[in-house]
């Protein structure tokens, strides 16, 4: 283990990686006190990358910042300071037709397909905006073949195309989102909770069809989660935020196996075991207290003031330490949070 700067990405790779997040800031004009103004720390000095058709998983508690970080991407929020590149292009930075074109090849799938759908517009209209937007498939006959095409992907049938979403089960509905988002030819396809609202059984359903879209189309996601099962299941790599900072990223299989930061160990240890008699024995880290205020976020490691592990020296600023070669913690105490000694006298 060394505490030499890693960029916590994928970045060894020789290739530019289709998305590229560098030192992403946002923060939010918060209430007024007095004179002062104050600010929501919604996001701090984030970076990451996605490798052209693989699955980053952000996961996190709620508030930690996932969805401000979805919703820069897909240009619904500005950031304060930052760099986003898409195929090594400036994100943030263009304007005009190259803008739209940025726009156009990152789409969005929200959380709650009733919320998110029209509820005056078929299916059909829904999925087939996108191409009017971006103008991507000129003529009515050519766009509604698109949308008989999309919807046949999805596995809905193409009578789907004149149903209102009031019509539909939410598995249907969210398979809509799912043929919208992909309407306009995206390479990268931003999923913020998107099965969040679904019963575990349609979740599945829906968790398998964007990994079969993703095999056959060639896709990239960010898929932005709480669940830590969902975002195992379908990520390549995962980033874990806390308080708008990164804790923790790394390659799944070896994050899951051995989370190297005790936010990471303590979110592990809060997920249920479907075993039951490996539940009964689950050993849970509690934390104590509420999260901080993001309006006043504490110095050096944002989650010190929760952590059964914390020093003083946790109030300076944190290190980043890889873990292995694809496996970055930010915290102090790495080391001594993956030694088995100490979990004896955390779990319960
Ligand atoms: N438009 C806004 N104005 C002010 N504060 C905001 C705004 N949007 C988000 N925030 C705050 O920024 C922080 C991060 O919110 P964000 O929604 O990104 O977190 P999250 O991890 O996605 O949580 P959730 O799953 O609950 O949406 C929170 O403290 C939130 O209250």
């Amino acid at each position: 283990m060394s505490s030499e700067p890693d960029p916590g990405t994928a970045r060894d790779t020789p290739s530019v990686p289709l998305l590229d997040v560098r030192n992403l800031r946002v923060r939010f004009p918060g209430p007024r006190e007095g004179r002062r103004l104050s600010w929501v720390h919604a996001v701090e000095d984030v970076s990451f990358a996605i490798d052209r058709g693989r699955t980053l998983g952000l996961v996190g508690e709620s508030g930690s910042g996932k969805s401000t970080v979805g919703n820069v991407l897909t240009r619904l929020v500005t950031p304060t300071s930052g760099t986003v590149r898409l195929d090594g292009q400036d994100v943030l930075a263009a304007r005009g037709a190259r803008a739209r074109e940025l726009r156009r090849r990152i789409a969005m799938v929200f959380q709650d397909p009733y919320a998110s759908l029209d509820p005056r517009r078929t299916a059909g209209a829904t999925v087939r905006e996108p191409m009017d937007v971006h103008r991507t498939h000129s003529g009515r006959a050519e766009r509604n073949r698109r949308v008989a095409e999309l919807l046949d992907l999805v596995g809905l049938v193409k009578e789907t195309a004149a149903r209102y979403p009031h019509e539909l089960s939410g598995g249907q509905r969210q398979r809509v989102s799912v043929a919208r988002a992909l309407a306009a030819d995206p390479d990268l396809i931003v999923l913020d909770e998107s099965t969040a609202s679904l019963d575990v059984s349609v979740q599945a359903q829906i968790l398998n069809l964007l990994r079969q879209l993703q095999d056959e189309l060639g896709l990239t996601y960010l898929f932005i989660s709480h669940d830590l099962a969902a975002v195992e299941h379908v990520s390549h790599r995962v980033v874990v935020m806390y308080l708008g900072r990164l804790m923790e990223s790394g390659d799944t299989d070896e994050l899951y196996a051995r989370p190297a930061h005790p936010y990471t160990q303590a979110l592990m240890s809060a997920v249920p075991d479907a075993d039951p008699a490996a539940e009964r024995d689950r050993e849970r880290i509690l934390l104590g207290g509420d999260p901080p205020s993001p309006l006043d976020p504490p110095s050096g490691c944002v989650f010190r003031t929760r952590c059964p592990m914390a020093l003083d020296a946790c109030a300076d600023p944190v290190p980043r330490v890889a873990v292995a070669d694809d496996h970055t913690a930010w915290c102090l105490r790495t080391e001594d949070a993956l030694s088995p000694e100490r979990l004896r006298g955390l779990v319960h």
